[in-house]
Formats: C-alpha cells, sequence, structure tokens
C-alpha cells in the first residue's frame, strides 16, 4: 500500500485565498497595503531564488515587499542598523532575514534587530519563547506550516511518539515545541544521536528536518507512520529516502509540494496578521 501524498500546494493555495482577502480588506482600511521587508545578504543562488518566490508570492496576494539587499562583506552592525530601520519605519509590517547569512554576521544578533511585532517569520527569542510557552506570537513559519498540514489531514498528535531529527532554532527546535503543545511525546535527534535508524523506527510520526538529501531510509519508517519531509536540499533532494518510505507511510508529504508552499503560505498570512496588528 502507497502512503497518502499531503498536498502541501493545495493547502497553502487555501491560505493564500483567505490572505489575499484579508490584505484587501486592510488596504481598504488602511490606505496601504500590508508590507513584507525582505533582508538578503550577499549573492548566494538558492537564497535569491526563494526571496524572489516570497516576493512573487506577496505580490499575487497584494502584499506588497520592500527589497533589501546588502553585499556580501556587510558586517553585523551595518545589518543591525538595516534592520532597526525596517523595525522604526511604519511603513514596514513584516522582516524577513534570509537564513543563512555569510559567517563573519552574528545571525542571531541580526535577527534580534527584529522587533517581536514584526517577526512574522517567527525567529526571534521572543518568538520561540511564546512559542515553547503556547502563548499568542508569530511561529517559526516551516514549524507551523507543518502543524497546519497535519491538522487539515487530521492527523492525530496527542499521545503520538513523535520523532524530529534536527534541532535549528528556525526549524527543528520549533516543531517540536509545537508538536509537544500538542501532547506528541517528543524525541529530538541530531549529529549526536548514536541510534538514529531505531529512534526513526519507533516514530508515530517523523519530522525530517536536517538537510541531508535522503538520510532518513525508507527502510526505518514504521508501516502505517506519517512522515513529514522538511528538507530542502539542491535538486528539490528531500530528507527522506521517498521512493522506499512512500512504500511504508501511511502518509508523506513530498517534495516539491509538500512543507515548501506552506513555509511561504504561512509567512505571507502572518505579514498581513502583522499589519491588521498595527492598526489596533
Ligand atoms: N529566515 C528564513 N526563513 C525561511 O523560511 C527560510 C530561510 N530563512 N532560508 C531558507 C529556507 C528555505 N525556505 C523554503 C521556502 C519555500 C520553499 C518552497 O516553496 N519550495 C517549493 C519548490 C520550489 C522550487 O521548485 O524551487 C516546494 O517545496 O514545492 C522551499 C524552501 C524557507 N527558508
Amino acid at each position: 500500500m502507497s502512503a497518502e501524498i499531503i498536498d502541501g500546494s493545495a493547502v497553502a493555495k487555501q491560505l493564500l485565498a483567505e490572505t489575499a482577502a484579508r490584505a484587501k480588506a486592510f488596504t481598504e482600511r488602511a490606505g496601504r497595503a500590508p508590507c513584507l521587508a525582505t533582508v538578503l545578504v550577499g549573492q548566494d543562488p538558492a537564497s535569491m531564488s526563494y526571496v524572489r518566490m516570497k516576493q512573487n508570492r506577496s505580490a499575487k496576494n497584494g502584499i506588497d515587499s520592500r527589497k533589501v539587499e546588502l553585499p556580501e562583506t556587510t558586517t553585523t552592525d551595518e545589518l543591525i542598523a538595516a534592520i532597526t530601520g525596517l523595525s522604526d519605519d511604519p511603513q514596514v509590517d513584516g522582516i524577513l532575514l534570509q537564513h543563512p547569512v555569510p559567517e563573519q554576521i552574528d545571525e542571531r544578533a541580526a535577527f534580534e534587530a527584529i522587533a517581536p511585532r514584526k517577526d512574522v517569520d517567527g525567529v526571534t527569542m521572543h518568538s520561540l519563547a511564546a512559542t515553547a510557552l503556547d502563548l499568542p506570537s508569530f511561529h517559526s513559519c516551516t514549524p507551523e506550516g507543518i502543524v497546519r498540514l497535519l491538522d487539515s489531514y487530521r492527523v492525530e498528535l496527542a499521545g503520538k511518539r513523535a520523532v524530529v531529527i534536527g534541532r535549528s532554532p528556525i526549524l527543528g527546535m520549533p516543531v517540536g515545541l509545537l508538536l509537544l503543545g500538542r501532547n506528541a511525546t517528543v524525541t529530538y535527534c541530531h549529529s549526536g544521536t548514536v541510534d538514529l535508524a531505531d529512534q526513526v523506527r519507533q516514530a508515530d510520526v517523523v519530522v525530517a528536518a536536517v538537510g541531508r538529501p535522503e538520510l532518513i531510509k525508507g527502510e526505518w519508517i514504521k508501516p502505517g507512520a506519517v512522515v513529514v519531509d522538511a528538507g530542502y536540499n539542491p535538486g528539490n533532494v528531500g530528507d527522506v529516502e521517498q521512493a522506499v518510505a512512500v512504500e511504508r507511510a501511511s502518509m508523506i508529504t513530498p517534495v516539491p509540494g509538500g512543507v515548501g508552499p506552506m513555509t511561504i503560505a504561512v509567512l505571507l498570512a502572518q505579514t498581513v496578521a502583522a499589519a491588521e496588528a498595527s492598526l489596533g
């Protein structure tokens, strides 16, 4: 039996339609469209293409973008100054600093220059702590997109064994927190995990978020498990060996067309929410 394919593009499309309607209503009320500022440091081709996708998707749904492009040699102070300017600019509703930044930059310090009310990408300490404490805040977009996808497909999480592979501050760590918030029993695996295959074999829900092509072997997937592949490796290859996993899982997110489109839809939904909140 082959797994049901979780259609992230379709669920994202619904969320974008709602978001576009809210953006239109905001524009009528405020006399300007919601505005997302994107900050890109350097010229990494993959990052340039992701940022372009976010801007195109914004334009299609009635959201303005403010494009900030800084040179590869930008310092932490220069980046913080640019982001602080956006945090203080009343015309900007949301700020996205594209990860990763060049290695001379202190990325954490740069993220913290984003005002929490404009942190529509959910990357600040404030947003992460609020996620952990289940307080109202923006959530990191990919984790929030994953949980929304699982909800759309009515995947029960309470009491289920969830294994998250990866612990990055904007993906693995917060997705585990959201699953924990839904009463899953959450295990984090990472580069120091000595029995990755055995951990995955026990999982009812597997979330792969490491950025290593096909690290998670299909044969490790427990029959009937739900598999979320949040890997975005070059060439649209996921972190899961999809061809084999699809024969064992009950449901699986494909790459492309799974988690990726949801990430952008959540980003835009949170941008409109930030704009609405600014009107009070
Ligand atoms: N501060 C920050 N926030 C992010 O959310 C963030 C980031 N930095 N850095 C890079 C990653 C990557 N990321 C993706 C978003 C959408 C797709 C996506 O929509 N992919 C399409 C395929 C696109 C194609 O065909 O190239 C899909 O999966 O169907 C992929 C990857 C967001 N990221």
